[in-house]
């Protein structure tokens, strides 16, 4: 099939990599000129694992040719379905804004007026239930002079990528949701995933959009609520002198509980779970619903990077001291420092007065954007050297394995939100929640 991804951005790169792989020809569609030629060169313009290999088999010279990138929309009619990768930032009030979208939108729609055969337009990006039917589409309409259902199609496939492993989560889902308001988007959406089930045999379900709009916020609402509700047990587990982890792995031999999802520590950030638990919490309240247990999950959260550096504050008072901050990524395995933890950990030790020292292995260059004035080391060891206090931040591999380095300190407070290392003599050690 001919597909055009529009927005080429964690998951806009990804899907149209992977639909490369899966067959189809693709284009990526973006305003930005540097993701363009960067895809065009074969190269991934993310730091995602198995991204590279993709685009070198798919993109640029020698490669299959079935994918290729452009800032020119009028390639689009040339493909047979759309994928939208827009972002949907949030307002100040945490409400979705869907800006972007409704421009993109725009640009497609006034493109497919050129366009005399059928077209389905699927929207990827994560919009608050009723977006794509409400907003979406009647800028479609408007802008090409078409009727949905009738001269093109419209479908809601939501994305459960994690970053980090995106390439493998999406040719190995847990279930692939289709939503479609008309039985031809749903015939094209099939098209497109139907090699990915064949291949993976991962249940299938088909809906509405707007149905499939809010299986999206309900699979991030959970998540995000099931690890408030592990740190929420694990802080009390610390106050009664009990190993949160050592607990949490047993509740996780429950089926009905489930062993993912239960590190307890300095809780949860990236471009997702934060915005997306405030979407739809401000949806609710402008039906005037209260979303009590997503209030709450959302406080836990806020309240772990606090409770990270009153532990600190319990064994030295950094004031003019160095401390160091070891991972800058919202996890492991990616450069994204979206609404990491990070971010209020470095504000809360900026206002105590300490002299920042941070590491991370590829996530330094973008917090550099966001706190220019912080002092970023080469490595650990050099980071850590004369600190008068370490916080862990992100348990990459690499910081898990750090032993020796931690004598170089000038008293060797460590104070770890991701149990990444263990506790030994000749350390002062303080786990968030163990
Ligand atoms: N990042 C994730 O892990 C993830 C996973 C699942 C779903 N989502 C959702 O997918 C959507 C996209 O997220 P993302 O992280 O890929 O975003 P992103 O910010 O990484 O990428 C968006 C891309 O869109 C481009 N763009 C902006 N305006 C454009 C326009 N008018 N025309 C063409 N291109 C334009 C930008 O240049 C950028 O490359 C969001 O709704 C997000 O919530 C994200
Ligand atoms: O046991 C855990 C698991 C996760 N986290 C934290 O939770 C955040 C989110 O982690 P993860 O879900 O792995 O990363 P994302 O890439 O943000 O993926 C989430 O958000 C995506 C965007 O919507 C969805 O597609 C994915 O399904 C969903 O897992 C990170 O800060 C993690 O450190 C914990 O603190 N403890």
């Amino acid at each position: 099939m001919h597909l055009s991804v529009v927005g080429s951005g964690y998951v806009g790169t990804t899907i149209a990599a992977c639909f490369a792989d899966l067959g189809h020809d693709v284009v990526n569609v973006d305003i930005d000129e540097e993701i363009v030629d960067a895809i065009n060169a074969g190269e991934a313009p993310i730091h995602e694992d198995g991204l590279p290999e993709l685009l070198e088999k798919h993109a640029g010279s020698n490669s299959t040719n079935r994918l290729r990138a452009t800032t020119d929309y009028a390639e689009l009619l040339n493909t047979d379905a759309t994928f939208l990768c827009l972002p949907t930032p949030q307002n100040d009030d945490g409400s979705i804004d869907l800006s972007i979208m409704e421009t993109g939108a725009a640009q497609l729609g006034a493109t497919l007026a050129d366009k005399d055969d059928w077209h389905t337009v699927v929207v990827k990006s994560t919009v608050i239930p009723g977006s794509t039917e409400d907003k979406i589409t009647p800028i479609l309409e408007r802008e090409s002079n078409k009727i949905a259902g009738e001269d093109f199609g419209i479908g809601m496939n939501p994305e459960f990528l994690r970053e980090g492993t995106a390439v493998h989560d999406f040719l190995d889902p847990d279930k692939v949701v289709l939503g479609a308001d008309d039985d031809r988007a749903l015939a094209d959406m099939h098209e497109v995933f139907d090699p990915l089930i064949d291949q993976t045999d991962a249940p299938v379900v088909e809906t509405d959009t707007r149905t499939a709009e809010m299986i999206k916020y309900a699979n991030n609402s959970f998540l995000a609520a099931k690890v408030s509700l592990i740190n929420d047990i694990g802080n009390i587990c610390k106050e009664l002198g009990v190993d949160a982890y050592e607990v949490a792995d047993a509740i996780g031999l429950d089926d009905r509980i489930g062993a993912q999802f239960l590190r307890s520590g300095l809780g949860w950030g990236g471009s997702c779970f934060p915005k997306d638990t405030a979407a739809i919490r401000a949806a609710a309240r402008q039906h005037e619903y209260e979303p009590l247990m997503l209030d709450a999950a959302t406080e836990v959260n806020d309240e772990q990077p606090t409770r990270l550096l009153s532990f600190m504050d319990d064994h030295v008072d950094v004031r003019g001291k160095r401390v160091t901050v070891l991972g800058l990524a919202f996890k492991p395995g990616t450069d994204d420092v979206r609404n990491s933890r990070a971010i209020p950990v470095i504000e809360g030790l900026q206002q105590r007065g300490a002299k920042v020292v941070a590491y991370d292995p590829i996530a330094a260059e973008n917090m550099r954007e966001h706190f220019p004035n912080i002092q970023y080391a080469e490595s650990p060891a050099a980071a850590l050297d004369s600190a008068s206090a370490a916080l862990i931040v992100t348990d990459w591999e690499e910081i898990t394995l750090l032993d020796k380095e931690f004598d170089a300190m000038a008293t060797p407070v460590v104070v770890d939100g991701r149990r990444a290392i263990d506790r030994r003599d000749g350390i002062v050690y303080e786990g968030l929640t163990w």
